[in-house]
């Protein structure tokens, strides 16, 4: 039997194309368990996140940064297939794609890099801690108002070597970005999701096709992991119902805490904060729907604060 190429498309950061390179490999085992006869291509794309990496990113505006050209090609099919970190993509998907496959997630927690020590308790008065999300800032701000929060950009080997060149205490990455770079032994500390609640979607990949693809459809259904697509599609309910850009600080956090009758319970912990760190609104619940779980945390929320606090950076045109 001839093999068909399958076009992968993905962004060319290291961290980028390690994951995709994970993903295929287990796409081809698949493949091989099943008979199937897909080989498997991968396609570089430069997204404009890509082209802007040197400024503050919040500022720029605009969602999906990091994967509009991929989703163009792939509506365009120059590829079939898009390799996406899942909390690089925005609620909304273009007409015509689908999310096919949640590979089983990593740790979603963030976690800190430290120069000494081994907890944030460890992390002296006043340090210096490098960041690239008002998420993380404001959290961290919250439960230790003498940290000197710093904006920190660039590819996560540029922020490790920012960590010795300029000064800084710690910085704060997410953990799954390291372990799968292989550079697990950089993590000092998981910060607990009680003191981070991590982005929305954060650890897991998305694997998204042309929903009228039915072979690539029913590849990816071998690949979905059910637990982490139930837990990212909570988190994303919640976004898509906050609807809030980069500027406010947006964290959630699902899990399944135990199996009813009715299906997997799922918890949520969803955040929002102002941007200068001073409110932070969290609420958590439980259900057996991912969907209406995180429009009931994100309405909750909403009518506890969280709308004077989107209304007012609208206002300000941060
Ligand atoms: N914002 C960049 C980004 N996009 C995905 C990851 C890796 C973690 C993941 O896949 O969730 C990272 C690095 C980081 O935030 O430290």
């Amino acid at each position: 039997m001839n093999a068909k190429i399958i076009k992968v498309g993905t962004r060319q950061s290291q961290l980028a194309l390690t994951q995709s390179g994970q993903v295929i490999k287990q796409l081809e085992k698949l493949c091989q368990q099943h008979g199937l006869p897909y080989t498997f291509e991968i396609h570089k794309i430069v997204t404009k996140g890509d082209q802007i990496l040197d400024v503050t990113l919040s500022k720029v505006g605009g969602k999906g940064l990091f994967v509009k050209e991929i989703e163009q090609a792939l509506l365009d099919g120059v590829i079939d297939m898009a390799i996406h970190s899942m909390k690089d993509m925005p609620y909304e998907l273009p007409a015509g794609l689908t999310i096919g496959a949640v590979p089983k997630r990593l740790t979603p927690q963030d976690c800190l890099v430290l120069k000494q020590g081994a907890s944030f308790e460890d992390l002296p008065q006043g340090a210096k801690v490098g960041t690239s999300s008002l998420r993380r800032s404001s959290q961290l701000k919250h439960a230790r108002p003498d940290l000197d929060l710093q904006w920190i950009r660039g590819n996560i080997d540029s922020r490790l070597r920012k960590l010795e060149t300029e000064g800084f205490d710690a910085i704060v990455l997410a953990a799954a970005g390291l372990t799968r770079m292989g550079w697990e032994e950089r993590i000092s500390a998981l910060l607990p999701v009680e003191l981070c609640v991590p982005a929305v979607g954060q650890g897991a990949l998305g694997v998204q096709c042309r929903d009228n693809d039915n072979e690539v459809t029913k590849l990816l259904a071998l690949l979905n992991d059910e637990e982490s697509a139930l837990a990212v599609a909570a988190e994303r309910s919640f976004l898509g119902t906050l609807q809030g850009g980069c500027q406010v600080p947006i964290g959630a956090h699902a899990t399944i805490v135990e199996q009813s009758a009715a299906g997997a319970v799922l918890e949520l912990t969803g955040i929002v904060g102002s941007p200068d760190g001073n409110t932070l609104l969290k609420e958590i619940r439980r259900s057996t729907d991912p969907v209406q779980l995180g429009r009931g945390v994100a309405e909750h929320l909403l009518s506890n604060g969280a709308r004077n606090i989107l209304e007012d950076v609208q206002k300000a045109g941060l």
